[in-house]
């Protein structure tokens, strides 16, 4: 695909149009895809305007502040998960939601329920948000065999059951990244036009390096590492192979840390350490869904035990370590795991 930008001028393409042309390529399909995914697309844009009215909160009250009606606002996560909980369940697309922000998942009633399960994290990188760093929605979506009668179990599929995956990121351009199993594809919000436009077309492994430049992790937690995780960042930044050291960026919001890593290469990592042996991040809707993108782009995604979206959860708040990003650096900590295994 050519990423010349007089390749975009002859072709302006939206986020519908290009739904609705690979909806095309599925003679049996009825565009409840389509439908659902322009609900998502929906809901991400409301956030963006949410997000970017954030900063002048403690102004007009906004977003946890009390506005001059003596109202309480929400916070913007908690308004984040109002937005995609309706904007999905009025899909009528949707039978079983999943969102970091409600403990139990969410099954739509019957008069609205469709096929499909939405897994997500409606605003991603908290810690961000009152410091106007970029922080983003997350989202994966599984076909249920039966939404006559929804199941738990319907939610805990293997990660590479996902039909679809993807992330929109609220940052100096509202950026949305997706993939439905054949490659992925980033489109950028055009605020004036209020549409997603095709602006990173196949991110592939030609844009993944094989190996990158950038290791990113939270360093603060190294001291409870375990050995192979310590190894491979001390040769990040101590190659003995003659190859240059890795640069370190660590944003703190998985969305922009994977964004990066998508587009230049290298290497995310939230790994087990003492104090949490099962990591941070989450596996329904944050490991999986990235994990699904960075192996459409070309690389892999590895847990420290197995391929991350072989992974079956038997909770939908579950939790993994993850390491994910172009494909020789993340062979390369799977080969120290599977040493200290032989150990
Ligand atoms: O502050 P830490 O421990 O490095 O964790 C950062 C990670 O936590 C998260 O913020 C967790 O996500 P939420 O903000 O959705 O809870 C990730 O985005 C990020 O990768
Ligand atoms: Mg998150
Ligand atoms: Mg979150």
């Amino acid at each position: 695909m050519d990423h010349s930008a007089d390749a975009h001028r002859t072709d302006l393409m939206t986020i519908t149009r290009f739904v609705l042309n690979e909806q095309s390529k599925h003679a049996e399909s009825r565009g409840d895809f389509t439908i659902l995914l322009s609900h998502i697309v929906l809901g991400c844009k409301f956030v963006c305007s949410a997000v970017n009215k954030a900063g002048l909160a403690k102004l007009i009250g906004l977003a946890g502040e009390t506005n001059v009606q003596g109202e309480e606002q929400k916070k913007l996560d908690v308004l984040s998960n109002e937005v995609f909980v309706k904007a999905l369940v009025s899909s009528g697309r949707t039978c079983i939601l999943v969102s970091e922000e409600d403990e139990l998942a969410i099954v739509v009633e019957p008069s609205k329920r469709g096929k499909y399960c939405v897994v997500f994290d409606p605003l991603d990188g908290s810690s961000n948000i009152d410091c106007g760093v970029s922080i983003g929605t997350i989202f994966g979506i599984y076909m249920i065999k039966d939404h006559s009668e929804p199941k738990l179990e319907d939610a805990l599929q293997p990660g590479k059951d996902m039909v679809a995956a993807g992330y929109c990121m609220y940052g100096s351009s509202c950026t949305l990244v997706l993939s439905t199993g054949s490659g992925v594809n980033g489109f950028t919000l055009d605020p004036s036009l209020g549409e997603f436009i095709l602006t990173h077309p196949d991110i592939k492994v030609k844009k993944i390096p094989k190996k990158g430049k950038i290791y990113s992790v939270n360093e603060g937690n190294a001291r409870n590492w375990d050995a192979p995780t310590a190894k491979y960042v001390e040769k990040c930044k101590f190659p003995k192979d003659g190859s240059s050291a890795k640069s370190l960026r660590y944003i703190g919001s998985m969305v922009a840390d994977v964004h990066r890593t998508l587009l230049y290469g290298g290497i995310f990592l939230y790994p087990a350490d003492k104090k949490s042996p099962n990591g941070k991040l989450r596996v329904l809707y944050e490991v999986f869904p990235m994990s699904f993108l960075m192996e459409q782009a070309g690389g892999q995604a590895f847990t420290g035990k197995e391929r991350a979206l072989d992974l079956v959860p038997k909770k939908i708040h579950e939790r993994s370590p993850i390491f994910l990003g172009s494909y020789d650096d993340v062979e390369e900590i799977k080969a120290l795991y599977a040493e200290e295994q032989k150990a």
